[in-house]
Order: C-alpha cells, then sequence, then structure tokens
C-alpha cells in the first residue's frame, strides 16, 4: 500500500453541534493526527454533551452528491465511516464505496449514542451487515459487536475477543475490539484477524482507565485516527500503538476542556496546548492506576489492615523497609547534588537526612525487641539499585521521576489504612500504633512539595525526557507492589 505524510481523510458521518462526537470530532481527530480532514454529512444531529434530542436526515441522493463532489476532485487517501443512519443512506455510501475502492476504509458500525440514545434505525442493522464487506478495519463496541453478530454481549474480555474472531471471519475485515465498556482498572484494545494479516490473530495494547467522565466521541475519534495513520503507517499495529497512546492523553486531559454538563469531550489537541502546572503527575497517576489497585489487592496490605498478618511477615517488611531508607536516603542525597535550585537542592537533602533518621527511629522502637533477619532482600536490593542506577544514567528529571513514588504510593496507601483502621475502633488491633504514624501530615506535605517538583521539572523538560520520566515512574511503582509483596515470598527466609 502507498503511504503518504499527510494523509487526505473523508470522514462520513453525523454531526454533533457541541463538538465532541461525529463529523466535528473526527476532523479535530484527523488533523490532531497530522492528516488533512474531510467530511460528507450523512445526518444533522441536534445533540450535546447530555444526549441526542433529534435527527434530520438530507435525502441520501444528497449525501451521494456530496460524495462525488469530493472524489471527483480529490485523491482520497483514507475514509472513516460513522453515524449512516437509515438503509438508504447506507445504500449510497455502499455504492459509492464499490465505485471509488479507497485503500483505506474504516467503519465505526454506530448504533448507540454514548448517552444511551439510538443513531440507527433498527430496521438498518441487516444493511450495516452488508456494509462491513467493504471495510478494511471495523472498530465495534461490546455492545454493537453483540448486535453485529446477533448474539448478547460480550460479558468479559475472552467473550470479546471471540465475537471480534467471529465478526473477522463473517465479514473477511479486521476487527479492533475495544475495551472502554468493561468494567476494570483496564481500558484492553486489541485487533483481531483470522486471515492472517497480522503478526498475530490477536494484537493487545492495554492503557489503564482514565477516571474522567469526558469520553463523549471516543469511539468516532478513535476510528478517524486510526484511518489517518494507517494511511501514513500501513500498518495497523503500528497504527493502533500510535493513536492508543494519543487517545490516552486526550483522556487525561479531557477534564482541562469544560465543555457542557454532561459527558464532555476529550481534548484531541492536548499536544498543542501548555500543559497546566499538575498535568505530568495526574498523568503519571492515572497511569499507575492498575498497580494501585494491584497494591490494594495484596495480601499483606489487606492483613496489615484488618490486623490478620503474620507478625514474621510485619518484621520482615519493617526491616527491609530500614535497609531500603538507607538506600533511598542515598537516591535523594544524588538528587540534591543534581538539583538546579538552591530550593529543590535543599528539599532532596531534608529528605535524604529525614530518611537516615526514620531509619534509626524503626531500628529503636519496632527493630530493637524483634527476632528479624537482617539481610538486604531481594525486591529492596533491586529498588534501590533501580533508583540509584536511574540518577547515575538517566540525569535529574528522571531520578526525581524514579523517586516520587515512594512519597506518594507510601503516603496513598497509608492514608487508606489509617482510615480505615480508625473508622473500625480499632481496639486490640496488633498493628495500630504502626497505622497511627502513617497519619504524620509533615509527611504528606513532604508528598505534595515533591510532587509539585516533579512537575515543575516536566515542565521544562522535552517530551523525550518527560516519557523517560514516566517510564521511571512506573518502574518505581512496580517496586512498590512488588516492595509489599516481599515478606509473603521471602519472609520464610526462602533465598531469592
Ligand atoms: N476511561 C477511559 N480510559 C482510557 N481509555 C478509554 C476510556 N474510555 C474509553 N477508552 C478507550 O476509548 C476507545 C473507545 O472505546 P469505547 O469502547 O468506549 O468506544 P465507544 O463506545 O464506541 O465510544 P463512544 O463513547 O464514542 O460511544 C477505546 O480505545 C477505549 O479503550
Ligand atoms: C453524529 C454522532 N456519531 C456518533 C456518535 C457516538 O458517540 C454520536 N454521539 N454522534
Amino acid at each position: 500500500m502507498e503511504t503518504r505524510s499527510i494523509p487526505r481523510v473523508l470522514s462520513i458521518a453525523g454531526t454533533d453541534p457541541t463538538g465532541g462526537a461525529g463529523v466535528q470530532a473526527d476532523l479535530k481527530s484527523i488533523a490532531a493526527n497530522g492528516g488533512y480532514g474531510m467530511a460528507a454529512v450523512t445526518a444533522l444531529v441536534a445533540q450535546n454533551t447530555r444526549g441526542v434530542r433529534s435527527v434530520h436526515t438530507p435525502p441520501a441522493s444528497f449525501l451521494s452528491e456530496q460524495l462525488a463532489a469530493v472524489s471527483e476532485d480529490v485523491e482520497i487517501d483514507a475514509v472513516k465511516i460513522g453515524m449512516l443512519g437509515s438503509a438508504d443512506i447506507i445504500g449510497a455510501v455502499r455504492e459509492w464505496l464499490a465505485e471509488t475502492a479507497p485503500a483505506v476504509v474504516v467503519i465505526d458500525p454506530v448504533m448507540v449514542a454514548t448517552s444511551g440514545d439510538r443513531l440507527l434505525e433498527p430496521a438498518a442493522e441487516e444493511s450495516l451487515r452488508l456494509l462491513l464487506r467493504h471495510a478494511h478495519l471495523v472498530t465495534p463496541n461490546l455492545p454493537e459487536l453483540g448486535v453485529l453478530l446477533n448474539e448478547p454481549m460480550a460479558e468479559d474480555w475472552d467473550a470479546a475477543l471471540a465475537q471480534g474472531r467471529s465478526l473477522s471471519r463473517r465479514y473477511g475485515t479486521i476487527v479492533l475490539v475495544k475495551g472502554g465498556h468493561l468494567p476494570g482498572g483496564d481500558c484492553p484494545d486489541a485487533l483481531v484477524d483470522v486471515h492472517g494479516r497480522l503478526a498475530e490473530d490477536v494484537v493487545e495494547f492495554r492503557s489503564s482507565r482514565v477516571a474522567t467522565a469526558n469520553t463523549h466521541g471516543t469511539g468516532c475519534s478513535l476510528s478517524s485516527a486510526m484511518a489517518t495513520v494507517q494511511a501514513r503507517t500501513a500498518d495497523w499495529t503500528e497504527s493502533l500503538k500510535q493513536v492508543k497512546e494519543w487517545l490516552f492523553g486526550a483522556l487525561v486531559r479531557a477534564d482541562e476542556l469544560e465543555v457542557g454538563l454532561g459527558n464532555g469531550p476529550i481534548h484531541h489537541f492536548h499536544h498543542h496546548t501548555p500543559r497546566p502546572p499538575a498535568a505530568f503527575s495526574a498523568e503519571c497517576w492515572e497511569d499507575i492506576a492498575g498497580l494501585r489497585e494491584g497494591i490494594f489487592d495484596l495480601g499483606f496490605i489487606r492483613e496489615l489492615g484488618d490486623g490478620s498478618l503474620p507478625e514474621s511477615d510485619f518484621g520482615y517488611y519493617l526491616a527491609q523497609d530500614a535497609l531500603y531508607l538507607s538506600g533511598y536516603s542515598r537516591a535523594l542525597a544524588l538528587a540534591s547534588s543534581l538539583a538546579p535550585t538552591a530550593g529543590e537542592q535543599l528539599f532532596w537533602a531534608k529528605g535524604a537526612r529525614e530518611c537516615i533518621e526514620v531509619e534509626a527511629q524503626l531500628h529503636r522502637e519496632w527493630l530493637s525487641d524483634r527476632e528479624v533477619s537482617c539481610g538486604l532482600g531481594p525486591v529492596t536490593k533491586q529498588y534501590v539499585d533501580h533508583l540509584l542506577a536511574t540518577g547515575a544514567s538517566g540525569g535529574y528529571a528522571e531520578l526525581v521521576a524514579a523517586v516520587i513514588p515512594c512519597y506518594w504510593l507510601y503516603a496513598h496507601v497509608g492514608g487508606e489504612l489509617h482510615g480505615a483502621y480508625r473508622a473500625s475502633g480499632a481496639a486490640g488491633h496488633p498493628y495500630g500504633a504502626w497505622l497511627e504514624t502513617y497519619a504524620d501530615q509533615g509527611f504528606a506535605e513532604a508528598t505534595r512539595q515533591a510532587v509539585g517538583i516533579m512537575d515543575d521539572v516536566a515542565a521544562r523538560s522535552t517530551e523525550d525526557v518527560r516519557q523517560r520520566m514516566l517510564e521511571a515512574f512506573r518502574e518505581s511503582s512496580r517496586y512498590e507492589l512488588r516492595f509489599f509483596d516481599a515478606p509473603r515470598l521471602y519472609a520464610g527466609g526462602t533465598p531469592a
């Protein structure tokens, strides 16, 4: 397939006067992904972020005139097809597709809006199925996938992938199965093709689920972005990888737009507008949503919270924490030595000093009368090695991002455990005194400052460096989880 650096992409879809879905979203999405956007309107929809009021459909012959006007003049590199509404309109699109045979055809089989309103006449469902034969990629959400197959909606990801295979087999197309409608901390998406055009039958990409109500038009935006990037790369897997990253950013920053009273639009041009001060930390925090859930699912955290944690596990954790703090103090001292301003230099130096004080206090108050092995455990060693290596090879920005999860996740987990402990009445809890220490206001304030420094550093860094910061942050967060899980694996003295 020929590729083109600025693809000319035609959207055939309905309208949304609030600009979040339909043709308006498609044009933004195409431009945001580097294409030249065009649009032929299938239906005029009186809708906003709260729902659809009415639909006006011009005669199908008029859509044919719009399509002919474009294709008789402009070379079209990719087509995205969205809301069609009726069988007549579908017929007009089918005829035009058969005649023009565009190189990239993505069909988003729109049936129901995010608000729940119908956007396709039930009588037109069969015509829509027939249209799928003209598509290279179909992007149904889970309810639409079920309807297209005449089956109930898939209730989990495996069932959704199985339906994706069926649809791919039945209509000869590649299917993008979207997990946006599933419960859980992840938003998985997968390209599914049973005809061998991908490296594997199922190519999956996961992102964490962004905590936002502003998801109006994600499906429209995703499909038009896929059409655009595919015309540039001729590689569906690469396209989904790029598009998913862009879409994640658009969701993370959707709340900045403040459009509408209902489910607002996503921020298509997030990468072209200055980041607000806390945007980077918000992105990091969203990125580790799954890890955060994973921490609260750990036996260690549940048992520490309800008091059923074996004493030997608690002792192992404390002893490793003391060893960790000694290494962490060195990482903070390194941050201090690399810091570009006196304020940041002082902040990290103070943190480095406090770690050593807390370590001494752990030994004095908690470890002096406990029988615990004091060898450096494997997770403790790897975590500290990761911090020091990041500082040595990556530089200040990455080191700052790497040291933040220790502050932030500890304050977060501690706050949750402490809150639950207080709420339970707390009498006779074996680790009550320990949980009380979590409520330290000074530590919460230091965490806010540390996160603020990370945001400042991110704001003055290039996108490349920010990406490496995010990776360092993610890696440290993984170690935080493994640190809490280490007593289960190693407290019995099992070698690494
Ligand atoms: N909260 C979220 N966080 C991260 N990704 C999301 C979120 N919601 C949806 N997505 C992603 O957005 C894309 C669209 O997914 P979804 O399954 O919601 O489609 P849709 O129902 O067609 O969208 P629409 O809201 O336009 O009707 C998918 O890539 C999905 O993974
Ligand atoms: C025009 C149009 N197409 C698609 C959707 C689905 O979000 C919508 N709400 N409006």
